[in-house]
């Protein structure tokens, strides 16, 4: 019998309800997710569908209600603030619409900033940070603050740091969402090229050509899962449309 390979993460029944000024609003009603090593899932929906929640959760940025998260195979129900906070130093990179970068520190500091708090040593972040940045077409930029660079480039810079550990995964929340479609281009083209190496991404997005380079295309909408296509036309790994019709039904 062949062994399954254990998913990158996984979700079961994951529940999420915010409670703000007005109604209770019901981001994540009952999801149930699977993604496999190396796989590259886009989640698209409309605005208010709950694809920011669901990849908060994912990312232990916020906790869910119920259900529970794997990280390769374990368990995260009982993990504490801190144990997410490793998590997402060595295991989940983040990288989010508006870059989130440190605006005080230099494009050097913010790359290295992850990997020094992991514990690498001072040489060693220097060496991650120069190779990704080359990568990434930055090299000149080590010295530039944030505020200097422009939108693709402050995009890029944080895909550095979201990597510098080598996280199995890496969790993308509409990365070009503030981007112009020269940008756009840009962080397309880097999650294909990191996706080809073996990163396994899940990725947020509004724009239909960002999600036609993923495997995979969840369709959100109100809280569920809608569709799980793969682009191949392989089987769906997870629940189709008419799962969810029978389930209002
Ligand atoms: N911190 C919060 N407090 C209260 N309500 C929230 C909060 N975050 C999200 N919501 C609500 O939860 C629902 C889902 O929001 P979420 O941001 O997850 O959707 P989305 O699909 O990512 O939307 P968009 O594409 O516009 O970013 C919305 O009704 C939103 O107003």
């Amino acid at each position: 019998m062949k062994d399954t390979p254990t998913p990158a993460l996984r979700a079961e029944n994951l529940v999420k309800t915010h409670h703000g000024e007005g109604a209770p609003a019901h981001a994540v009603r009952g999801v149930d997710l699977c993604v496999r090593q190396g796989e590259f899932v886009a989640v698209t929906g409309p605005s208010g569908a709950g694809k920011s929640t669901l990849l908060h959760l994912l990312g232990g940025l916020q906790r869910p209600d119920s259900g529970s998260i794997w990280l390769d195979g374990v368990c995260t129900d009982d993990y504490s603030e801190a144990q997410w906070a490793v998590a997402r130093r060595r295991r989940i990179g983040v990288v989010f619409q508006f870059f989130n970068l440190v605006s005080n520190l230099s494009v050097a500091d913010n790359v290295e900033l992850p990997a020094l708090l992991a514990g690498v040593s001072p040489k060693r972040a220097r060496a991650e940070r120069q190779e990704l940045l080359a990568e990434l077409g930055l090299t000149g930029k080590e010295r530039s603050m944030p505020g200097e660079l422009s939108g693709g480039e402050q995009q890029r810079v944080a895909l550095a740091r979201a990597l510098v550990n080598h996280p199995p995964l890496l969790l993308a929340d509409e990365p070009a969402g503030s981007l112009d479609s020269k940008g756009t281009r840009e962080v397309t083209r880097l999650l294909s090229r990191f996706h080809q190496r073996g990163q396994t991404i899940l990725l947020v997005t509004h724009d239909a050509r960002m999600a036609s380079t993923a495997d995979r295309v969840i369709s959100f909408f109100d809280g569920r899962i809608a569709d799980d296509a793969a682009l191949d036309g392989s089987p769906s790994p997870g629940k189709g449309i008419s799962a969810v019709l029978e389930l209002k039904d």
